[in-house]
């Protein structure tokens, strides 16, 4: 696939910002060419014994006025194009970030958290650094060496010029094969950094196993390893270091060799005079940074690009969960929901995860989904919400099909307390009010009362302020569903939906939580899967799934006559004092 570059939108995009930029640094590189001019003049003083101390002065004064234009022009160039390469960064990271709040959840699936934080800030670091220090380094080398070369070549020898730049293209050859061994050992110790920085980490958040199991040794063994380990990759990367350092210093030296010998000959011999010869090595001196600074830019274009062609093939994935092209941004769900010989396999998966589903859930009506574990009841919540794409034709929404019906619409109908209760690390309140909708203190404290986890929060310092994560307090598995649970409620929906979300509360408050729905939603359509008999004994329907199958389908005393599957998990966690359906 091709890949549009980044980088070059951005040129394009700022072409006359860059331009300005461009002027100033150019400024500043001819006037640090005109340092070899004066030490020229000064040398030539010297040598005619002409120099006075008018001589002096001016020429102090000269330079010391050509080093601040440097220091002015340099900074003012180097700010303004680290200033446009941060606002390419900020929408490389823009777009990255809203590409990934419209994947599906599925797409997470497939993710591992460190790639996708390392194309946040690696791959998006990378592509600046070629719109930063790429483009300034490239264009002071440019000038730098391009004018002094000719400079050199024309004003002082031609031949002695040719004869100093001859090992310079290997100190560009080194400089490129070097950092690319130097990146890859710096990668090894930041790994070996990351490696140890997880085994204190985890030693620290795992204590209390690592003490009861007296593993106390095997951690300190751990330890031990990491830390060699790390002293290892830190040694490799010195090596690779003083190796460069030795052999660019080893090549820059044969050239000031050359420059030194052949032109103390020319010296000599009366075609150069003694400032030229100061002012040609001080243009060489002038060149090495450049010359350098090339091998940099190319190593920095070649991993940017494999950053920007990471980045592109990111951005270019469609979400598989999208609207259809024709959806009507119109209408709400009511909460009838029929399904129609749905079957589903899970995408890259052979298996079949839902087999011939039929199903009518009338408007208002609660349906409980029980089954073993891995039965399908999930997979079928994820179908129902679009969370993965089901077979068109077999889900509808008061008659009309789930395709029809805008993702925005359906998400805004249907509330989810799903398996996992993820709390963002803010506070309790804004965690409840999780919703584009504005909600009002009263709505949350409402919410909160419907999943009987009120008076919990009332009893902490700062009430509904109470910040959560990291720096907040930890709520105990019991309140964070809870909590998860009044997220859900407190949207206006026309569908709750609890995916075996009410396992860690006791079964009391459940049931207060159930009959508080009751109560208060009359209206609304609930579908409640759970692994406790006691959680949906109410329900006006009950399917049981078997191997993504509909097994058994009834009400909670019809399904007891039947004497299949339903009855015999109701008797195992009725007499067999077990809470959970075994396998
Ligand atoms: N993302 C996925 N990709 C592929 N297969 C999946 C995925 N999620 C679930 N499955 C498979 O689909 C089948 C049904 O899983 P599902 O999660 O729906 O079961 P469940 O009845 O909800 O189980 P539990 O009671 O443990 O929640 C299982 O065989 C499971 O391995």
């Amino acid at each position: 696939m091709k890949s549009e570059s980044f980088v070059k939108s951005h040129l394009i995009r700022y072409k006359w910002q860059y331009l300005f930029g461009t002027i100033l640094l150019s400024i500043s590189s001819l006037l640090q060419l005109q340092i070899p001019k004066f030490l020229e003049t000064f040398a030539d003083h010297v040598e005619a014994s002409t120099l006075t101390q008018t001589i002096l002065i001016q020429l102090a004064i000269y330079i010391t006025l050509i080093g601040f234009g440097i220091a002015f022009f340099r900074s003012s160039g180097r700010i303004f194009i680290f200033r446009l390469s941060r606002i390419l960064e900020k929408k490389v990271r823009r777009s990255l970030f809203t590409h990934w709040v419209k994947m599906p959840s599925q797409y997470y699936n497939k993710q591992r958290i460190g790639d996708l934080m390392s194309h946040a800030i690696n791959d998006v670091n990378l592509i600046r650094d070629v719109a930063m220090r790429g483009i300034f380094l490239t264009i002071e080398a440019f000038i730098l060496i391009t004018v002094a070369v000719i400079t050199m070549a024309i004003t002082i020898n031609v031949w002695l010029t040719l004869l100093v730049i001859l090992p310079l293209p290997g100190l560009t050859y080194l400089t490129y094969k070097f950092r690319l061994q130097i990146q890859e050992r710096s990668t090894k110790v930041q790994e070996a950094i990351g490696h140890l920085t997880s085994t204190v980490q985890e030693f620290c958040s795992g204590i209390r196993v690592v003490k009861s199991y007296s593993q106390e040794n095997h951690e300190r063994q751990r330890f031990k390893r990491d830390n060699q380990h790390n002293v290892k990759a830190n040694q490799q990367l010195i090596l690779t270091n003083s190796m460069f350092n030795s052999i660019s210093i080893g090549i820059v030296g044969l050239s000031y060799l050359l420059s030194i010998f052949f032109g103390g000959l020319l010296v000599m011999n009366g075609t150069i005079s003694l400032g030229e010869f100061v002012a040609f090595n001080t243009y060489l001196s002038l060149l090495i940074a450049p010359v350098e600074n090339l091998g940099k830019v190319i190593n920095t274009l070649q991993r940017g690009w494999a950053s920007n062609i990471r980045l592109r093939n990111i951005l270019n994935t469609e979400p598989e969960v999208k609207d259809e092209s024709m959806v009507q941004e119109d209408g709400e769900v009511h909460g009838e929901i029929h399904i129609e010989n749905l079957s589903f396999s899970y995408p890259e998966s052979n298996e079949v995860a839902l087999k011939n589903i039929h199903l009518t859930v009338p408007r208002g009506s609660s349906l409980a989904i029980v089954g073993r574990v891995g039965s399908g009841k999930t997979t079928l919540i994820n179908v129902l919400t679009r969370m993965y794409n089901p077979p068109k034709g077999t889900i509808f929404y008061d008659g009309r099909d789930i395709y029809e019906i805008p993702l925005k619409t359906l998400r805004k109908s249907v509330g989810i307390v799903p398996q996992e209760n993820f709390l963002f690390s803010s506070t309790i309140a804004k965690n409840i009010a999780f919703d584009p909708e504005h909600y009002s203190r009263e709505d949350v404290a409402e919410a909160a009362k419907l999943s009987q986890v009120y008076n919990n929060i009332i009893e902490f310092p700062k009430k509904f302020d109470t910040p959560l994560g990291e720096r907040g307090i930890s709520l105990s598995g019991g309140q964070r569903q809870r909590v998860s649970i009044a997220r859900s409620l407190i949207k206006e929906a026309s569908i709750f939906i609890f995916d075996d979300s009410l396992s860690a509360v006791d079964g009391e408050t459940e049931e207060k939580i159930l009959q508080g729905m009751k109560e208060k939603m009359n209206e609304q359509t609930t579908i409640i899967v759970s692994h406790r008999i006691s959680s949906i004994k109410h329900a006006d329907q009950i399917i049981v799934m078997e191997e993504g199958r509909i097994a058994e389908r009834g009400t909670h005393e019809s399904l007891l006559k039947e004497k299949g599957l339903y009855r015999r998990m109701y008797e195992k966690q009725t007499f067999g004092h077990e809470n959970i359906i075994g396998d």
